[in-house]
């Protein structure tokens, strides 16, 4: 595809914007292939039938049995309206009053049972598609959300999957909605087209053959011609609309950040890059469904007046009563309409084929997430109180650069350790692995239950919601060890309390009390949300807690009143860091001494080593 090659200015003209193209689909990826739809018909069907054959079967059949009968019932009364037509006109022209209030009075029947029917269809396949959303939409976040699968999502090549966010929030209901309409659409179709070819039978059968050829012939040219392409061109513009999305919520995200490097400028070309890409495609969207569309129109119209002309020599003659005429052309025009179906709804089956496609990789990806075989075992076990690596070799996922070599490491209840090293030599990567974020090598790590350990990453994380969740989380109250313990949940003026043990002693009253709402990751400064991951740790008082550089952004004196409230609530735990002060809080220092191998010594002895290297 052809890049827009111009610089561009936004309406303010303090920001110059330079395109930036910032990626480049792989070969791989299905929006820059253009495959026959009927690639992706096994694909819907195995999305499809996940809630037909799931914990809510018998829901999922009922819906679609209604559906499926409201279906048929419309054909019935569209055939009785093609026989009332037929009385009526043959009344009118016969001039035959009796029979011609009949026929209204016939339409006036089927207008009263039609009315509600469309109605209860309406509201059937509304909840159809409402409660096949909910269902996927749940399984999908569930899977997301289980085994740390979002984080492992970002890190794993062969599964790179893009924007899953707007895979599930957007995609989903675009897929169900889209299921719903088109299998309900080829339904009705399939009905009239049994109903009606009856009636057209019973008239004229050599129009039947005619139609079947006709529509045969049209639907493959349809298919070949524009399915495959316009699915491709869908699924490129789901991606582009993502990724200009994904770029817009990052700018969000780093506002701060952005503002003070003056990043506006180039995360500005960046984001008009991705509309550009995004528009670009969106315009050979629209010119192959025009293309489509003169397509349709001369298909529809070459017919127009087929049934009348063909017809009209009998009437002429004789044969037929004038009512035959306009009752062949509804059953034309119905049977025509149920036969090119797929012609007249190629632009909604290869958006439908492009959502299975985005969908169906996510589906995969996520369940491929739970059975990848974990080199790295995690052996967690309530027994276990301390922590040993055993054969522990560690490698980056993706490019495997080495961080650990044959590491064995042992760390009793009650004692501590520093990992300490050069930056970007796997002290953190380190963290990952015994979390079991990180998998890639082999080894054993032996640690307590997973509800027994504590991560406090280096930048803490504040989910949305009042200041009493940030203090709480990541457990909403019942779980917290420190509830345990007192033999009740930690009341207000208890909170109050723990907050100015970590030196936050305004922000409640400051804030606005505990149920203040706010942007608390804005709001705060990273040395507070450190204080406040700490009060984390007090409530949650894990037997083994983990701290990756947790008060690299307080002062001396703040992290010494940290690691003394540290040492009375958890007393093992692992600290990543770097300055020299942390050794007085432990008792075990593990160093990387380079091409992935570290040792493991007292902080005494790792003291007088310094020492006597310095001397
Ligand atoms: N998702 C990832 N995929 C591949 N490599 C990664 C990934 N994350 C980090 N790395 C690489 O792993 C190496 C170790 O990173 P790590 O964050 O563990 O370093 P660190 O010792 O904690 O550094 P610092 O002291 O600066 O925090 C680095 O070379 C980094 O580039």
């Amino acid at each position: 595809m052809k890049q827009s090659d111009s610089s561009t200015l936004l309406d303010k003209p303090t920001v110059r914007i330079k395109v930036v193209d910032t990626k480049t689909p792989s070969v791989n990826d299905p929006g820059t292939v253009s495959r026959p739809l009927s690639f992706t018909v096994p694909k819907w069907w195995r999305v499809a039938t996940l809630w037909f054959r799931g914990d809510e079967k018998q829901r999922a059949w009922t819906y679609a049995a209604i559906s499926v009968t409201l279906c048929l019932l419309n054909t019935l009364l569209l055939v009785r309206v093609s026989y009332a037509q037929r009385m009526f006109e043959t009344a009118l022209a016969g001039k035959e009053q009796g029979d011609f209030y009949k026929g209204v009075s016939n339409f006036v029947v089927i207008i009263i049972f039609a009315a509600p029917l469309m109605a209860i269809q309406y509201y059937t396949e509304q909840r159809l598609t409402l409660e096949w959303r909910r269902w996927l939409t749940n399984r999908l976040l569930m899977a997301y959300f289980s085994d740390q699968t979002f984080f492992r999502l970002h890190i794993q090549d062969d599964h790179h999957i893009d924007n899953p966010d707007q895979r599930i929030c957007d995609d989903v209901p675009q897929y169900t909605d889209g299921s719903v309409f088109l299998v309900t659409a080829l339904i009705k179709k399939l009905f009239n087209c049994v109903a009606f070819t009856g009636v057209l039978w019973s008239i004229e059968p050599k129009m039947v053959f005619f139609l079947l050829t006709y529509a045969v012939v049209g639907t493959w040219l349809t298919t070949y011609v524009f399915g495959g392409r316009l699915m491709q061109l869908q699924y490129t513009c789901m991606q582009r609309e993502g990724d200009l999305r994904f770029e817009i919520v990052r700018t969000r995200e780093n506002a701060e950040s952005i503002a003070f490097y003056k990043g506006e400028s180039r995360e500005a070309s960046q984001a008009n890059s991705r509309l550009l890409r995004l528009v670009v495609t969106i315009v050979r969207k629209i010119q192959w469904q025009a293309g489509l569309d003169l397509w349709k129109h001369v298909y529809v119209y070459a017919t127009m007046l087929l049934p009348a002309l063909w017809m009209a020599p009998k009437y002429f003659a004789g044969t037929i009563e004038f009512g035959v005429i306009s009752q062949v052309g509804f059953a034309f025009h119905r049977i025509e309409a149920a036969l090119s179906v797929l012609i007249m709804k190629m632009a909604d089956f290869s958006g439908l084929a492009a959502q299975t496609e985005r969908l169906e990789a996510l589906l995969d990806a996520v369940v491929h997430q739970g059975h990848e075989p974990t080199r790295i075992q995690q052996v967690p076990s309530a027994r276990t109180q301390g922590l040993s690596l055993e054969h522990f070799n560690l490698r980056t996922p993706g490019s495997g650069h080495l961080i650990a070599k044959a590491l064995d490491l042992d760390l009793p209840p009650g004692k501590s350790l520093l990992i300490v090293g050069p930056s970007g030599c796997g002290k953190s990567s380190l963290l990952r692995a015994i979390s079991g974020l990180w998998t890639s090598g082999s080894g054993l790590v032996r640690c307590p239950s997973i509800a027994q350990m504590l991560f406090l990453p280096q930048k803490p994380f504040m989910p949305l919601g009042p200041l009493r969740s940030q203090i709480l989380f990541p457990s909403s109250g019942p779980r917290l060890e420190w509830g345990q313990r007192h033999g009740h949940q930690p009341s207000d003026k208890e909170l109050l309390g723990l907050l100015d043990d970590v030196l936050l002693p305004d922000l409640a009253h400051k804030v606005g009390g505990l149920e203040t709402e706010l942007e608390w990751g804005h709001v705060l400064s990273l040395g507070e949300q450190q204080r406040m991951a700490f009060l984390r740790l007090l409530l949650h008082q894990p037997a083994l807690a983990f701290l990756d550089e947790a008060t690299g952004a307080c002062d001396e004196n703040t992290e010494a009143a940290l690691y003394g409230i540290l040492q009375t609530s958890c007393q093992t735990f692992v600290s990543v860091g770097h300055r020299m002060q942390l050794l007085q809080y432990h008792d075990l220092v593990l160093e990387c001494t380079g091409k992935g191998h570290w040792q493991l010594q007292t902080s005494i002895e790792y003291q007088q080593r310094r020492a006597s290297q310095r001397a």
